[in-house]
């Protein structure tokens, strides 16, 4: 059996691609056949998974959004795809940032710090990639070195024989939860909370999203293919997303928030912020919408993220458009959600956007240095990859990238689930820690 295991790239070598389309089960049961390093990524229109690294690219630091770009702009200059790729086949950089990047400690072991595998930024070209596209499925091999086209062209055979052949995979039960533990607990979510409000009314920030950590010691190893599996069932229409570097941790999740996708010159982004529960019944679920939709807290909670939003993409645009205000319905929240679209000044790369976009006020807070800094002094845990870009890009600087939310970081019967809460002046810590809750389970249910 082949590894999907690749050549990294070295400098200059040219990197050929060859692709074909296919027929096989499901993405999942692909996913299973991968080792790691592999991604998964569903989303509403292109899904891919891949596996193995023909090209691995990594940044440290606050510069990591440029060096990314400038990285991933020299590689692609040398990769030769084939026009008949349609565009969803075409080869993609996988990958994604940490939340800041302030240095974080390099010494800490797998056992106490699940983000070891998880640098500031790390993107892999994977040697192969299957995506179903609205153009069919379709398996796209890349590789390097002097005698490239035949070894991508017998790694597009050996895995095309692989993935036709491979059966529906069942699906496991959920191993059981032996113990969670919390960070912080109530008693510190409070303190933390009123530290926010106090900085607030003190005028040194207007906005500070808090998050918690839960960690959970599961019964028996995680398969988080199945949780992937089932979280396309109780939230459909999020963007589900797995990232399995070498040795390291899973970091994977279903997040209902984009932060943004660029195709050509139309920019399409969005603010999700403001949340209130579900009803049981159809009348309790329309009356908590009313109640969302009306209440004072939420709407200047979303209203920060609008207009931040917008004054990020001022500078880079001819015209930014505001879409009307919506409630988006997820299983156990719903939220108030805004469309915003451009159209950029020129060509640009989809992370400058991301950089520019990164952290929005939905995550971060208001100002964004004054709110991450505060963030690093009360949350007592590293977010690493939790709220931060995660997405691809392709060789025309195109791109989607997620608010990595509702995710959580999995190695063998650990994992750990993050959540943050967007807090204002009149937050109550207590229905903050509530709504947390609604934001863990998701992921918890599946446990
Ligand atoms: C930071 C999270 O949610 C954000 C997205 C939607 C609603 C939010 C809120 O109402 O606080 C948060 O800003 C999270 O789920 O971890």
């Amino acid at each position: 059996m082949e590894s999907t295991r690749g050549d990294e790239v070295a400098a200059g070598e040219p990197c050929v691609v060859q692709g074909c389309a296919i027929e096989m089960p499901s993405l999942r049961s692909a996913l299973e056949l991968f080792d790691a390093p592999r991604t998964g990524w569903v989303a509403p229109t292109t899904s891919v998974v891949a596996g193995g690294t023909t090209a691995t690219l990594t940044a440290t630091g606050a510069c990591r959004f440029e060096k990314l770009r400038t990285d991933a702009r020299a590689l692609f200059r040398r990769v030769d795809t084939p026009d008949t790729l349609p565009d969803g086949a075409r080869p993609r950089l996988f990958g994604g940032f940490s939340f800041t990047g302030t240095e974080r400690d390099t010494n800490r072991t797998m056992e106490n710090e699940p983000w070891a595998a998880y640098p500031d930024a790390h993107f892999v070209l994977p040697a192969v990639q299957v995506s179903v596209t609205s153009d069919g499925t379709w398996l796209t091999t890349t590789a390097l070195g002097a005698d490239a086209k035949m070894k991508a062209s017998e790694r597009l055979t050996r895995w095309r024989d692989r993935l036709t052949a491979i059966p529906e995979f069942d699906r496991g039960n959920p191993p059981g939860v032996q113990s969670q533990q919390h960070t912080p607990t109530l008693p510190g979510w409070r303190d933390g909370v009123e530290s926010v409000i106090d900085r607030i009314d003190r005028g040194a920030v207007k906005k500070i999203v808090l998050a918690k950590a839960l960690s959970a010691r599961l019964d028996r190893e995680l398969s988080v293919v199945d949780v992937l599996a089932r979280l396309g069932e109780s939230y459909p229409g999020c963007y589900r997303f797995l990232f399995e570097p070498a040795g390291g941790a899973t970091f994977f999740g279903a997040t209902p928030e984009r932060l943004v996708s660029l195709r050509g010159r139309t920019v399409d982004t969005e603010a999700l912020a403001g949340s209130i529960g579900r009803g049981e019944t159809d009348d309790e679920d329309d009356w908590l919408e009313q109640e969302l939709r009306k209440s004072d807290k939420n709407n200047h909670e979303h209203d920060l993220v609008v207009d931040t939003i917008h004054r990020q993409l001022d500078s880079v645009t001819d015209s930014v458009e505001t879409g009307s205000r919506t409630v988006r319905k997820l299983s156990t929240v719903q939220h108030l959600q805004t469309p915003i679209r451009g159209t950029l000044d020129g060509d640009r790369h989809v992370l400058e956007l991301v950089e520019r976009l990164h952290p929005t006020p939905a995550v971060g807070g208001l100002p964004p240095v004054g709110a991450t800094r505060a963030i690093e002094e009360l949350e007592g845990f590293d977010r690493g990859w939790y709220a931060s870009p995660v997405g691809w890009m392709d060789a025309d600087g195109n791109g989607t990238f997620v608010v990595a939310i509702r995710s959580a970081v999995a190695k063998a019967t650990e994992v750990r689930l993050f959540a943050g809460a967007g807090i204002v002046s009149d937050s109550n810590p207590d229905e903050e820690w509530d709504e947390l809750r609604l934001k863990f389970r998701p992921i918890l249910d599946e446990l």
